[in-house]
């Protein structure tokens, strides 16, 4: 899916689509959503802070995702901060996949702006045993590996626009970051205007938060290192069977 050709932003964050693409009307995510998991204490509104656009595809594709069991959905995370805190995805992990002891991974892509994926691995207490923080760019690619919750962070004064291919049918899982109001680390505007990471008192361990470059990463299907998730996933849907 290509931005400028298949879809356009407009000024509010919201998406046009061309001819040919079905897109469903999006479900957003307002600041009352995210109040569980802030770093500070603010008062609810209902200030949208993004757009989640699930299961958008071109006519002509619907039955192969459909056949796969697989969605593809578009998210706008909105600039600017709530507080001195950047806007930030509620945050959640996945359940275990049917007759198996490994939950649902997931790949995202930054279509435009800027995204800090923070990668979340709990312990069965729910104490935060290893947490990284992956910056990614316009074009880079992220594999949720099973077991990690995930929190997108929008770091830049632009907005957002990522996408995700994930198993289409089961539902997220928030208690883990609710109960902890979030992950292990916040991410906060500094006194020079750039970001610092802070860590969630709630958790009662600590652990080093490790900074990672998504281009570092490496990728367990490897047809999406030279092409969109979007591309990929028509062209080797068979490839994406990892996400079932
Ligand atoms: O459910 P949350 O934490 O608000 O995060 C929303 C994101 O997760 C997805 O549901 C896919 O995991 C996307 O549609 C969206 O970008």
């Amino acid at each position: 899916m290509i931005l400028g050709k298949h879809f356009t932003l407009e000024a509010s964050g919201l998406l046009t689509f061309a001819g040919g693409v079905l897109a469903p009307e999006p479900d957003i995510r307002r600041l009352a959503d995210v109040l569980p998991v802030l770093y500070a204490d603010v008062p609810p509104s209902d200030r949208p802070l993004y757009y989640m656009y699930r299961g958008v595809c071109l006519e002509k594709d619907r039955e192969l995702y459909q056949q796969h069991d697989i969605r593809y959905d578009i998210t706008v995370v909105l600039p600017g901060t709530i507080g001195k805190e950047y806007i930030k995805t509620v945050g959640h992990f996945h359940p275990l996949k049917p007759h198996s002891s490994e939950t649902y991974p997931e790949y995202y892509e930054v279509l435009d702006g800027e995204a800090i994926y923070l990668l979340q691995k709990n312990n069965r207490s729910g104490e935060v045993e290893e947490i990284m923080a992956v910056e990614a760019k316009k074009g880079d690619k992220v594999f949720i590996p099973p077991a990690y919750g995930h929190v997108t962070i929008n770091p830049g004064s632009q907005p957002l626009v990522m996408v995700n291919l994930i198993e289409s049918h089961f539902s997220s899982l928030y208690g883990p970051f609710r109960e902890k109001r979030g992950a292990a680390y916040y991410y906060l505007e500094g006194e020079d205007g750039k970001g610092d990471f802070v860590k969630n008192t709630h958790y009662q361990n600590s652990v080093a938060l490790k900074m990672v470059a998504a281009p570092n990463l490496s990728q367990p299907v490897s047809i999406v290192k030279n092409k969109s998730l979007y591309e990929a996933f028509v062209a080797e849907p068979e490839a994406f069977k990892i996400l079932k």
